[in-house]
């Protein structure tokens, strides 16, 4: 899926009125519709639950009106409270003219506030993607009162107060909501995790917006759902053998933390790759071996790091960090593997980054389309500069991966894919209980299996890799639970994840 900024979204609200023939107000009543649905379906309140819909003065309160008229009409008994204002959007008047009189309608005050016991439902429907400066006066104060009630509250499009598309001022008033319902297509604010107890769990509901005008609507980020990696992964061909799946070679491990390297050659192997060579040091040669048979091992002469480079002529890509350590003799390997694979695709993690970050000049010989994996805490050391806040770490990703024509994983809940374009690909899979030491190892790899591939493109095999890897996370927390989660149950459900991507 596409996100759009919320200029965009007001480009595409005007294309669907006029590729659809329809009224704005008859656009607005799908919108309300599919909110109201939601609520009865999903929330299944009472008819006595106490429902409050809070009104601003645009669209965004226009929806609250309409919803509140189907609400009535489906036997509830909801209660509007409006933002008073001296400007209103004519849909919003319309859908006040069409309130049945026994829906009560209150103007809001700084002294009339509606009561809300706990257990009440709140539609927070003051603004939404129209806001254009940070809540102040009573806006503001009835943002407060909400959040120092126990209700729960739905955001209607957006949590009033949140810009959809950029930081807002420390300390604004946004409201908090439980749920958050959004139009069509979701918004970059949803994915930042400084945004978390704002939107609370956020849903998407179509409404039948002119796909035309999103498919040819170019754009900067995209939420990655499986609708969208369809027919990416290409089925196995019959007469394939273990050479049409490439052989790689992975560099991981050291004394201590050879674990790290028996999870990505794990994981390696369940992502599909032909063969899997995997240099050691001395010290990890029966632990692999014993761990992960399918592969190679390749040990290294010394026994606690790594300190040679072996021969790179047999590979289709390499790997290199899981458990690597940070000893002078393996930052000599990785400058060999930089100054040796100008057309080798290479995945660097783990401590291959921390190498890269403190003997800067190494980024300077990444090879093109290089796949780099930090977590953000990685990825600071990598910039050099710590980000003021999540959109400008954004903006470092895609610095960062256009001046070194790199892709970077930049691991989360919502993991971010840069692109050496200035794209931003956004997860959509995996849980919190992957947040455990060996996730991402597993992730590793899994992508150098897939960077392997030599059926995949880069972008593609990075968006396979990171959506199957949190896939398989979900799949086994289904049987483990989120806490009893550990890395080598992932590695277990990356064939069944990777299944459900093939196309065919
Ligand atoms: N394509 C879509 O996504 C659709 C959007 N609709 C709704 O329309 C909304 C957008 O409507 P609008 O553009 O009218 O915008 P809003 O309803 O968000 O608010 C705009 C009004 O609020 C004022 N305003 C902005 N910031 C303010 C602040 N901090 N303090 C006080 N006043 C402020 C503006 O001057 C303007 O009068 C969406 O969020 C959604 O709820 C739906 O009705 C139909 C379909
Ligand atoms: N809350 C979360 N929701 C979804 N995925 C998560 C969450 N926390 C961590 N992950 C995933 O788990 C992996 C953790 O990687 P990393 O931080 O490198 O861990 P480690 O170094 O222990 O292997 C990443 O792929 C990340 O996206
Ligand atoms: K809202």
């Amino acid at each position: 899926m596409k996100i759009l900024p919320a200029r965009q979204t007001r480009a595409l609200d005007q294309a669907t009125l006029q590729a659809q023939r329809i009224s704005s107000d008859a656009l607005m009543e799908r919108a309300a519709t599919a909110c109201t649905t939601w609520l009865l379906d999903e929330l299944q309140p009472a008819f006595t639950t106490p429902l409050h819909i809070l009104c601003g003065p645009g669209n965004n309160g226009g929806d609250g009106l309409a919803i509140a008229r189907q609400l009535h009409a489906a036997g509830y008994s909801p209660q509007i409270w409006l933002l008073p204002s001296d400007r209103y959007s004519s849909d919003f008047l319309l859908n006040r003219q069409r309130l049945p009189p026994q829906v009560p309608c209150t103007e809001l005050s700084a002294d009339s506030l509606p009561a809300l016991p706990a257990g009440a439902v709140v539609l927070d429907a003051l603004f939404g993607t129209g806001l254009s400066r940070p809540l102040q006066g009573l806006a503001a104060r009835v943002v407060q009162h909400l959040s120092q009630s126990g209700a729960v509250v739905v955001a209607i499009d957006v949590p009033s107060g949140l810009f959809a598309d950029a930081p807002q001022p420390a300390d604004s008033a946004v409201v908090r909501a439980r749920y958050t319902l959004s139009f069509e297509l979701p918004k970059l604010a949803f994915l930042l995790p400084q945004n978390a107890a704002f939107v609370g769990e956020w849903t998407v509901l179509p409404i039948g917006l002119d796909a035309n005008f999103i498919h040819n609507e170019p754009v900067d980020n995209y939420f990655v759902d499986a609708g969208f990696l369809r027919r990416k992964l290409p089925r196995r061909e019959k007469f394939s053998h273990k050479g049409t799946f490439g052989h790689a070679l992975l560099l991981a491990g050291s004394y201590g933390k050879m674990g790290a390297a028996v999870l990505a050659a794990q994981a390696c192997l369940r992502g599909g790759v032909g063969l899997l060579t995997v240099r050691i040091p001395a010290a990890g040669y029966d632990i692999l071996q014993i761990s992960a048979p399918e592969a190679m091992a390749l040990p290294d002469p010394a026994r606690e790091f790594l300190t040679e480079l072996p021969e790179l002529q047999p590979y289709a890509a390499v790997g290199m960090g899981p458990g690597l350590g940070q000893e002078a003799a393996t930052a000599a390997v990785l400058r060999q593997l930089l100054h040796r694979t100008p057309h080798l695709p290479l995945v660097l993690d783990a401590d291959a980054l921390n190498l890269l970050a403190t003997h800067r000049d190494l980024l300077a010989l990444l090879p093109p389309d290089s796949l780099l994996t930090p977590h953000p805490k990685e990825f600071e050391r990598l910039t050099g500069e710590p980000a003021r806040d999540d959109y400008h770490r954004l903006e470092q990703l895609r610095a960062f991966c256009g001046q070194h024509r790199c892709y970077c994983v930049l691991k989360g809940a919502y993991t971010a894919l840069g692109t050496p374009e200035g794209a931003v690909y956004f997860n959509s899979t995996g849980n919190p209980g992957m947040a455990s030491g060996g996730s991402g190892d597993v992730l590793t790899g899994l992508l150098l299996a897939l960077r392997a591939d030599r059926r995949l493109s880069p972008l593609d095999a990075a968006l396979l890799g990171v959506f199957a890897h949190g896939r398989a996370g979900d799949l086994a927390a289904a049987q483990t639970g989120e806490a009893g989660l550990v890395a080598s149950d992932l590695v277990r459900f990356i064939g069944p994840a990777l299944q459900e991507l093939v196309d065919g």
